[in-house]
């Protein structure tokens, strides 16, 4: 319901105005002022959503109406009614931030659609403002989601190569085992990156089967294969401007590799079934758990390919190799779930901890993880050593 403040000191073009405005749309909600500080007090106590305001005045005119008013709610929308000699006055308030002016005797027409477009606007603003702040607290939990937490000498050289990685064009490829955080560090070179605006795409190339690896990729167009129904963008073009995460990589059939190669070398890739190049500019991110230089002596990884992707390589060490973390992890993802699942925060005792320490963690942080959500619903609280022997069985 837009509420609107009218400030005006002649009686008659008052109710002219407000009654134009209740005929126009019974929605509006209208305030009237009888002069400039009655005017100004009504915007400090309510929320309008469009001030209309004459500019002379007695006791304050509509030119320090406007300004003192944008100093509390700058996004206020101010309409102005200037008389004989005050044009130029009016062209100022437009100026110092009114949004626009009329003329008395105001043009019916011309009026009501001003008075549309400044609400209309002043709705967008606010839209906008909302959009923005949940923006930023989805930002705000994203970003808390893929911290990375640790203190370990590995995972300091790990953010040291990711810090001077980040911002270059630089091709990386990530080693470690099954949930080690190979995907975190992914998403730290993109989020670190120029080109973190545009999107990260991920494939799991062990998750396509491999007659979809080249169309999931790619792209195809219409008519192609039994099922193209219509041209579709693949990961490459979805990723054109941002970083491509090509999971798992050591898994994908060598035919796929050979067209991933080929899109690597020249930076264009054309749709399945389709005959035009398309060129795209892509950062690419690989990462996997098998032994890429083995796989290679088997020949089930080409070695160009290897090159291509392994300009810069993290290693990623497995939770048995940096268990000093453990600590600290515990620590990050106990709110984390808590949050997530509606569970209680618990304490961990430090005798819980040093058992966790001494554990083997073949399934690394991403069995941590499920570990202290079971501990979460199943311990104490604190949560003790003998919970950690009861409930996490070796
Ligand atoms: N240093 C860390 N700090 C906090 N959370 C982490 C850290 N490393 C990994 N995690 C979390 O552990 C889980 C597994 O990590 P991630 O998916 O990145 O591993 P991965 O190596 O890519 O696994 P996979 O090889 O199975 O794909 C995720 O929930 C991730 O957020």
């Amino acid at each position: 319901m837009p509420k609107i403040l009218i400030i005006e000191d002649e009686t008659a073009i008052r109710n002219v105005i407000k009654n134009i405005l209740l005929d126009e749309d019974k929605s509006y909600e209208v305030e009237v002022a009888e002069d400039g500080e009655e005017g100004l007090k009504k915007i400090k106590e309510m929320d309008f959503d469009l001030v209309i305001s004459d500019i002379k005045m007695p006791k304050k005119d509509g030119v320090q109406v406007l300004t003192e008013a944008l100093d509390i709610h700058p996004d206020l929308p101010f309409l102005m009614i200037s008389g004989h000699g005050d044009i130029e006055t009016a062209v100022d308030c437009i100026k110092k931030g009114a949004f626009d002016y009329i003329s008395k005797p105001p043009d019916l027409n011309r009026f009501l659609s001003t008075v549309r477009n400044a609400v209309d606007k002043k709705k967008l603003v606010t839209k906008n403002k909302e959009l923005t702040s949940e923006n930023k607290a989805l930002k705000r939990k994203v970003a808390k989601q893929y911290e990375m937490v640790g203190q370990s000498e590995s995972l300091g050289t790990i953010r040291e190569i990711i810090d001077k990685v980040a911002d270059t064009d630089a091709r990386v490829l990530i080693l470690g085992p099954n949930g080690s955080g190979k995907e975190l560090v992914a998403h730290h070179i993109h989020e670190k990156s120029s080109r973190n605006r545009m999107p990260l795409i991920e494939v799991n190339c062990a998750a396509i089967p491999s007659e979809l690896i080249e169309s999931s990729l790619f792209g195809h167009v219409k008519g192609s294969f039994t099922g193209a129904h219509k041209d579709s963008e693949g990961k490459f073009e979805l990723a054109n401007g941002g970083t491509i995460f090509l999971d798992e990589i050591g898994d994908m059939s060598l035919p796929a590799q050979a067209k991933v190669l080929r899109a690597l070398q020249e930076g264009k890739i054309t749709r399945v079934g389709g005959d035009k190049e398309i060129k795209v500019d892509v950062r690419v991110i690989a990462a996997t758990n098998k032994d890429l230089r083995n796989e290679i002596a088997e020949g089930r990884f080409r070695e160009d390919l290897y090159h291509r992707l392994a300009v810069i390589v993290i290693e990623v060490p497995s939770l048995n190799n940096r268990k000093e973390d453990i600590g600290i992890l515990v620590k990050h993802f106990v709110p984390q779930i808590a949050e997530s699942s509606g569970l209680i925060e618990k304490e961990f005792s430090p005798e819980a901890i040093k058992v966790l320490e001494d554990y083997d963690w073949t399934g690394n942080i991403r069995e941590l993880r499920n570990i202290v959500e079971r501990l979460l619903i199943l311990g104490g609280n604190p949560v003790s050593k003998e919970d950690v022997e009861n409930f996490v069985k070796k």
